[in-house]
């Protein structure tokens, strides 16, 4: 289970710094070669700086800040540009606004391109005729225009397929690939920073009775409620996903066995005491902490061993995987 694939946001800021720097690197050779020096050196300079960047996604994976900071490149190697060469260079004005509303949040991006079109308004306003600069303001507003709907659009269907794509219907808790996908990244993060992290596998006791008592649509309004009560109880940065039809998983970060187990037992004993549809609902839990060069999967199993154990011992239990099993004991609490 190791993460080696980069993700879609990195390989396209390393394909467009790169692209960037090559297209600019021709200007940059025929303008050093005409003797054109304070144009040459602002397009050097944005060949190195996208060269950077280009090295900065590709050696660390970092793609918010650097696509920021990419965006004001452009705009402000336009607006120098602009400042250099007159008004026209504005045709660079579109590419550069297409670059930030692809990049960006629509809103950040609007901000950027707004602005740098009220700066290249008032640099040109005394420059260029007046139809000719009012031909600018209304092709810029539109191109932004039609830019932030698309980005907005295309976002809110991201965020859609993403919901539909990685949440539990019922619950809304995460499903199952969002649990392996957390599973591969919370493994890849801990090799580069390691700190102790948790999972906790928990399974509601004997569901398959109160199924079959009580009817299905009163089961499924348990597992809601199970999972409203987890949920108020783990952290923001903790995340809760359902496993199967009655088995839920939390991932604690930065969370060592000891932290992880006074949780379990807050869980444990906050729905035993919740008395769900007039009923009792007891859970068993299972508890292992990450434990070098193991999988997401061998981790995952450790906690569902504990699991099991905890169930074998009775129900409305908890057992802890690994190597301090015995200091951590209920008791000893
Ligand atoms: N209402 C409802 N029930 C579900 C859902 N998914 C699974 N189940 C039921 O959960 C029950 C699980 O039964 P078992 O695996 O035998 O486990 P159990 O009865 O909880 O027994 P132990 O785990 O050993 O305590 C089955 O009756 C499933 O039909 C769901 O989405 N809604």
């Amino acid at each position: 289970m190791q993460k080696t694939q980069r993700s879609t946001e990195e390989w396209l800021l390393i394909s467009i710094s790169l692209l960037g720097a090559l297209s600019i690197l021709p200007f940059a050779l025929l303008r050093l070669l005409r003797g054109d020096w304070q144009v040459a050196a602002l397009d050097c300079f944005a060949v190195l700086a996208m060269l950077a960047i280009f090295f900065q996604v590709y050696l660390s994976g970092r793609t918010v800040f650097m696509s920021q900071v990419f965006v004001g490149l452009c705009q402000f190697v336009l607006v120098m540009t602009v400042v250099m060469r007159g008004a026209e260079q504005l045709f660079w004005f579109y590419p550069a606004a297409l670059v930030a509303f692809f990049l960006l949040r629509p809103w950040l991006a609007l901000a950027i391109v707004g602005l740098s079109i009220l700066v290249l308004g008032s640099l040109l306003w005394t420059q260029i005729p007046v139809l000719h600069l009012f031909g600018f303001a209304l092709s810029s507003l539109a191109t932004m225009g039609f830019a932030f709907i698309f980005a907005w659009r295309t976002q809110e269907q991201q965020a859609r397929l993403l919901r539909l794509a990685t949440k539990d219907p019922l619950t809304g808790a995460g499903n199952r690939r969002a649990l392996e996908e957390k599973l591969l990244d919370a493994v890849h993060h801990h090799q580069r920073i390691p700190l102790p992290m948790s999972l906790i596998l928990l399974d509601l006791d004997n569901f398959k009775h109160f199924n079959d008592s009580y009817g299905h649509d009163e089961g499924d309004r348990i597992l809601v409620a199970v999972t409203d009560i987890i949920q108020r109880r783990i952290r923001r940065s903790d995340n809760l996903y359902r496993f199967g039809g009655e088995e839920f998983v939390v991932i604690t970060d930065n969370t060592a066995l000891r932290e992880a187990s006074l949780l379990a037992e807050e869980l444990r004993s906050d729905i035993a005491t919740a008395q769900l549809s007039g009923c009792q609902v007891t859970i068993s839990l299972g508890i292992a902490q990450y434990q070098d060069g193991e999988t997401g999967y061998q981790w995952l199993g450790r906690a569902d061993k504990a699991m099991y154990r905890a169930k074998h011992s009775g129900r409305n239990h908890l057992c802890i995987s690994g190597l301090h099993e015995d200091q951590l004991a209920l008791t000893d609490r």
